[in-house]
């Protein structure tokens, strides 16, 4: 992987991430609000990352491994750092996931450093919206 150094991240990372039944609905929210995450760096974890840049290639979007591979693990890894400016995670709430250890340590770690975090589609959009207001 090759995330941005810190010095070129002023407004923060974006991390995105969707479990499979949620990846068309990740998809269509990046492609609804890709003029606001092209104002990011993103992170994003292996096929969540894929899925979007097919979508939206002009994106800046790092992709890491794949979830249950450790990228969960990397985008908590970032937040630890202080790199992270906002997570969606779309998360499947009903499927059992092998890497469960690693879905819950990246929403306790975005919940230990305070980061908004988005867990649904509704809530992503609340996030986004805040996220345009902001950027003004
Ligand atoms: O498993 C995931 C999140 O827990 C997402 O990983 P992928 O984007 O590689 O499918």
């Amino acid at each position: 992987m090759s995330v941005p150094p810190a010095s070129d991240a002023a407004a923060g990372l974006l991390g995105l991430v969707a479990h499979d039944s949620k990846k068309h609905d990740m998809v269509a929210w990046a492609v609804e609000h890709r003029a606001t995450l092209a104002r990011f760096d993103i992170v994003a974890t292996g096929t969540t990352g894929g899925r979007i840049l097919d979508a939206c290639p002009e994106l800046r979007l790092t992709r890491l491994k794949s979830g249950p591979l450790g990228g969960d693990q990397q985008i908590g890894a970032l937040i630890a750092e202080g790199r992270v400016r906002a997570l969606v995670f779309l998360v499947d709430p009903l499927t059992a996931q092998p890497h469960d250890v690693d879905v819950k340590a990246l929403m306790r770690v975005a919940l230990v450093y305070d980061i908004p975090i988005a867990l649904n589609l509704s809530t992503a959009e609340m996030l986004i919206a805040a996220l345009e207001a902001e950027a003004g």
